[in-house]
């Protein structure tokens, strides 16, 4: 009997994603490429670990793969991202037919996907971009899923997307059609981007809440405390984190402290560039991990510089769960802007309101703040002119000042932290200090500037020196 939906690559996200198809009753072939040595029967092995992929075909060999399957095909490539998508999208093309549909699961570029597209319809093949946020137990047990490109296409894998998602409180699935072009992946990328923002802050709350003398298990007390308020997937990982020992010692601190990064938080920045946005927060927090990969010059320079202020932290617990509320709020604020703007920069016509609902399950970024801001987003697209959100931010703005110019003051770094409250002064000052910006560019490039005084808006040049 054939199999109505194909998975290949058995990485860690492909293994999950099979058997959740699965466990969800689907007819399935898996394949994983041969490599002598390297990758020998990984799909029969695998499939002989699981007893729900009793059903399930397992193949090696690409022609098998795709003969195996009801047509037209419908193929998810779970493989990394970058060149080996174009390998595996050009191996996969003799053996398709007309109207066969590849599923691009990983962390593709998004205007690579809008490539992709584009070549594989001139071939009538569709190819839908998906961004898959959950990790390797999201996968499994269900992920949230964000589908982009052919509409059409797209309704012939929803069933199977649909099924193996995450369900949201309504039990509606956490998978929806995000738009065409890359759009999926696009709105995966900045769910990478906010994800980045979300760690670094709690990586932030974390060395505050030390400097206040509390060891990981007390840290991780008072952020237990906090899911009655702030409750998120990060901030539970980070409990568990927190408390998690080797012998006598906290295994987190045994941890180097270097962060890597595969890409996303980097092309959200450049995107966030290209489209005039200033996520500050996504790029700070990139940068916070770049920053981490200097250490054996932050070795030498802590030697040079140290850090001269140790003295008592003056804030309470209390003062940092209302900051770190205030710069989440900042966060999925740029986070959506930057969403906003691509949709009407590409002509997507996203909805900002079912992002939101489909990131309430199954991804990294899931929340309380998340299941607002579905409802929220059904009012405005602008965070900052919801009525909640604003008293939110009016009651937290004493804490997070407070928090940042004390940690200013006693040397804690927290770029996160103090981004938010930049970010925050700058958007809500009326008269900037751009004019100034404006002058220097007219003086030495003549490049004009527009009068408060003249509503026709005419450019306006002046020989400043004259
Ligand atoms: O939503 C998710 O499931 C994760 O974000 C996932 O996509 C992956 O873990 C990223 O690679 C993390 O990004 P970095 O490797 O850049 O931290």
């Amino acid at each position: 009997e054939t199999s109505e939906f194909g998975l290949f690559g058995l990485g860690v996200m492909g293994k999950s994603l099979s058997r959740n198809l699965a466990n969800n009753g689907f007819r399935i072939s898996i394949f994983n490429r041969h490599v002598d040595g390297v990758e020998e029967n990984v799909a029969k092995d695998f499939k002989a670990q699981f007893p729900e992929l009793s059903n399930a075909s397992a193949f090696d060999d690409i022609s098998s793969f795709v003969n195996s399957l009801e047509q037209p095909r419908k193929i998810m490539l779970m493989v990394n991202a970058g060149k080996a998508i174009d390998h595996v999208i050009e191996d996969l093309l003799p053996h398709l037919s007309e109207n066969d549909i590849l599923i691009d699961g990983g962390n593709s570029n998004y205007k690579k996907t809008k490539e992709r597209i584009e070549y594989l319809k001139t071939k009538n093949i569709h190819f839908i971009g998906t961004g898959i946020s959950g990790g390797e137990e999201g996968a499994l047990s269900g992920p949230s899923i964000m589908p982009g490109g052919d509409r059409e296409a797209y309704q012939l894998v929803q069933p199977y997307l649909e099924s193996i998602s995450a369900k949201d409180w309504k039990d509606l699935p956490c998978c929806t059609y995000i738009g065409p072009e890359g759009s999926g992946h696009f709105v995966k990328m900045v769910h990478n981007g906010i994800e980045y923002v979300e760690m670094q802050l709690l990586a932030e709350v974390s060395a505050i809440l030390e400097r206040l003398g509390k060891t990981p298990d007390e840290i991780a007390d008072s952020l237990e405390r906090w899911k009655e308020t702030a409750d998120s997937y990060l901030l539970g990982i980070t409990v568990t984190i927190l408390r998690k020992k080797e012998g006598e010692d906290w295994l987190v601190k045994k941890v180097l402290d270097k962060a890597g990064n595969k890409g996303t938080g980097n092309w959200t920045t450049i995107a966030s560039a290209e489209l005039g946005v200033p996520c500050t927060l996504i790029a700070s927090a990139l940068f916070s991990r770049f920053i981490s990969f200097y250490k054996e010059e932050r070795l030498l320079l802590n030697k040079t510089f140290g850090k001269v202020n140790d003295s008592q932290l003056n804030i309470s617990t209390n003062e940092i769960l209302e900051a770190y509320q205030f710069a989440r709020i900042i966060n999925h604020y740029q986070g959506f802007k930057i969403i906003e703007e691509a949709s009407r920069s590409y002509s997507w016509d996203l909805n900002l309101s079912e992002i939101s609902r489909i990131w309430t399950g199954g991804c990294i970024i899931k929340s309380d703040l998340m299941r607002d801001l579905v409802e929220i987003h059904k009012e405005t697209s602008n965070l900052l002119a919801n009525p909640q959100l604003i008293e939110k931010l009016n009651k937290a703005r004493p804490s997070v000042k407070k928090v940042v110019s004390e940690c200013l003051l006693k040397d804690i770094t927290t770029p996160a932290f103090s981004e938010s409250v930049q970010f925050f002064n700058g958007i809500t000052t009326a008269y900037s200090t751009a004019n100034i910006i404006q002058a220097q560019r007219d003086y030495f490039g003549a490049h004009t500037y527009k009068r408060i005084d003249d509503e026709s808006g005419k450019n306006h040049h002046t020989s400043w020196e004259q």
